[in-house]
């Protein structure tokens, strides 16, 4: 990752841009208020999906900032969501694709489609995906994905025969704690891009005594210090937060720069610590 380019928008494999971080909205109530804040002071990028409960109020945020001045344009956000397990299968998926544009029906399109996970076994896996390749072909997705595919999963997809649409991003845990090496290197290889989910660790390890030493010697908290070396790392992390005072505190993280020894210092390649689901390895 070259260093000049965060910050910029990342061009994916079927040429579309998304924001180089968005904002996570698991657990966000409020959601409309938060993320029309958090457009506010610059997010660009909103990550939801069924299981969140959340995607009506997330449309409705950023419709209300779209309202708020005519310089707002539809297609300076990204709006990503996701179909939960249960919505897997072809005409189930059809139906649910359906439900997500609706739910958001002010936007007109939705960014980002993602398979939640791979949970459902290769046959319900392939088939959403059919479904979610329909919804391209009609215009009311621009970009599909996954999320917490493993390697198998991912070369599952790639080497189907139906395949005609390539996934341009995997949605996977990682953090300094959670580093999945060799699944983002995999990832990568394949012009997938990353999405760093918890990339805060859910909170879990905000008081680690490196990340806090590292933290105090740049005069940063130790949230911007995980969102950096999750950007220096690649990926596109999407920290959650639903407290408006720290939304602009966690997109200030372009002013100052980790040195490979203070990556160093955060990396922990052994330790295999997910905050939440661990779903990449099933069948
Ligand atoms: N595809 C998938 O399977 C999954 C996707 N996700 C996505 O990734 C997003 C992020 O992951 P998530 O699990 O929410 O965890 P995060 O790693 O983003 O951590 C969120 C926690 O960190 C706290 N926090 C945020 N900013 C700061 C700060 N500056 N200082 C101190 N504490 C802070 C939040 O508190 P508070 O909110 O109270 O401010 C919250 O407790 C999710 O919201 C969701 O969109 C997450 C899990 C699975
Ligand atoms: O954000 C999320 N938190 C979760 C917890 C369990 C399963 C999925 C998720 C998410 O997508």
């Amino acid at each position: 990752m070259s260093l000049g380019t965060i910050g910029k928008n990342i061009k994916l494999n079927n040429g579309a841009l998304i924001p180089f971080m968005g904002l996570g909205t698991w657990e966000i109530s409020n959601a409309d208020v938060i993320v029309k804040e958090a457009l506010n002071v610059g997010y660009r990028c909103i990550d939801t999906a069924v299981l969140y409960g959340n995607e009506e109020l997330c449309g409705d945020g950023i419709v209300e900032w779209l309202k708020e001045d005519p310089k707002h344009k539809r297609e300076d956000v990204y709006y990503i969501t996701k179909l939960w397990n249960n919505q897997n299968g072809y005409s189930t998926a059809k139906k649910a694709i359906a439900d997500c544009l609706q739910k958001v029906k002010g936007l007109g399109y939705i960014d980002l489609l993602l398979i939640h996970s791979p949970t459902e076994g290769r046959q319900m896996r392939l088939d959403t995906w059919k479904a979610m390749q329909e919804a391209v072909d009609q215009g009311i997705v621009k970009s599909i994905g996954v999320s917490n595919y493993g390697k198998k999963h991912i070369q599952e997809l790639l080497s189907w025969d139906g395949l005609k649409i390539k996934p341009v991003v995997n949605e996977i845990e990682v953090s300094p704690w959670c580093m999945r090496q060799e699944l983002c290197d995999f990832t990568n290889s394949q012009d997938i891009k990353v999405i760093a989910y918890a990339p805060l660790s859910h909170a879990y390890r905000l008081k680690d005594a490196d990340a806090v030493s590292v933290a105090k010697d740049k005069g940063v908290t130790v949230a911007q210090v995980l969102i950096r070396w999750s950007l220096q790392k690649g990926y596109i992390p999407i920290p959650k937060t639903k407290t408006v005072s720290r939304l602009p505190q966690n997109l200030d993280v372009l002013s100052f720069e980790l040195s490979e020894t203070e990556m160093a210092k955060l990396d922990h390649p052994n330790v295999h610590d997910p905050s939440d689901w661990e779903v990449t390895e099933c069948p």
